[in-house]
């Protein structure tokens, strides 16, 4: 597969000192939903903005569409279509208005047809029974699908979209999910930034963590869960007896969560099968016993070995 986006080796230092973005080496496969991923200030935005040339690297390379960062953006820019840091909108005018002025000022866009694109892209994102409304008058949501029609007035290979479900409720989330979802079926490849794990596990095929402005790890969604391990889970009437005999065997990490006990997964010299026998052998009655599959919030606690809690 061909990379979307690639950098090597993508630096950028801020005036001050501060290491925003360090050595970073990221590959977006063609036809990815790409879910970059990273709590807050771990240099995200920082990455997308040296990706969309508005902020120069101090050091490294990068390359959008096969193109060559900055040198190729005037020639591949009309091919992505971005949002970042939300859509800038004029709240006194409709949201046709919105996107027919969005429109005017892209110096490709043919006037004869605007119209019409206007049109598609407001169905596109749902919007067309209301885009006789001021923007004003929208939700934060419909103002989220706004910009995404905007960046959708003309086709495109490539989406960035910078943290696109931020500060929606649950259901402008869903909306915008599975407007992506529908987007990567036509084809465009997706690189969506995120700080919210169930996100990325919901919509991505692939992702890349970021710590701290390091990439700790990166790959298909299916395999970075597959790296993590999951855990033994036990349900049993008798959560106590278990926890405690679990421990007595060697598995690290029990947890009591009513009648259901889990722990890490034992390590290769323990077979499974021996633990079960083991609390069988103690008087603990067992409704289930197995090991669950990890999550990526698990490869992510696995891989930066810390919980996934970020502040805003
Ligand atoms: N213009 C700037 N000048 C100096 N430091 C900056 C600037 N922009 C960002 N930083 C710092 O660089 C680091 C990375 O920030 P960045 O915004 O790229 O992170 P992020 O992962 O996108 O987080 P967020 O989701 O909060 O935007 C942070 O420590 C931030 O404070």
């Amino acid at each position: 597969m061909t990379a979307v986006i690639a950098t090597r080796g993508l630096t950028k230092r801020y005036r001050g000192g501060r290491l925003a973005v360090d050595r970073l080496d990221l590959n977006v496969p063609a036809g990815s939903v790409f879910g970059f991923l990273g709590p807050n200030g771990s240099g995200k935005t920082t990455t997308i903005r040296m990706l969309l040339g508005l902020i120069e690297p101090t050091a490294g390379s990068a390359t959008l569409l096969g193109g060559p960062v900055p040198r190729a953006l005037h020639g591949v820019l009309p091919r992505v279509g971005a949002l970042i840091e939300g859509p800038a909108l004029y709240g006194f005018l409709s949201g046709r208005e919105n996107l027919l002025r969005y429109d005017a000022a892209d110096p490709l866009a043919d006037p004869r047809t605007r119209r019409t694109r206007v049109s598609a892209a407001l169905d596109r994102v749902g919007l067309a029974a209301a885009a006789g409304r001021k923007a004003s008058a929208y939700s934060l949501g419909m103002k989220q699908r706004l910009g995404l029609a905007s960046a959708l007035l003309r086709p495109r290979d490539l989406l960035v979209l910078d943290e696109p479900t931020n500060g929606l409720d649950p259901q402008g989330m869903r909306e915008i999910r599975t407007l992506v979802r529908e987007l990567a079926a036509d084809g465009t490849t997706v690189f969506l930034s995120s700080h919210l794990l169930d996100e990325i596990e919901q919509v991505c095929t692939h992702a890349a963590v970021m710590t701290r402005g390091r990439l700790v790890a990166e790959g298909s969604v299916a395999e970075l869960a597959a790296g993590a391990r999951g855990r033994l889970v036990v349900l049993t009437p008798d959560p106590a007896d278990a926890a405690r005999l679990l421990a007595e065997h060697g598995v690290r990490g029990v947890t009591v969560d009513g009648d259901r006990v889990t722990g890490d997964p034992p390590g290769p010299g323990t077979d499974p099968a021996d633990l079960s026998a083991a609390l069988v052998h103690g008087g603990v009655r067992l409704r289930g016993f197995g090991t669950e599959r990890a999550s990526l919030e698990d490869a992510f606690v696995a891989l930066t070995g810390e919980g996934f809690d970020v502040a805003g």
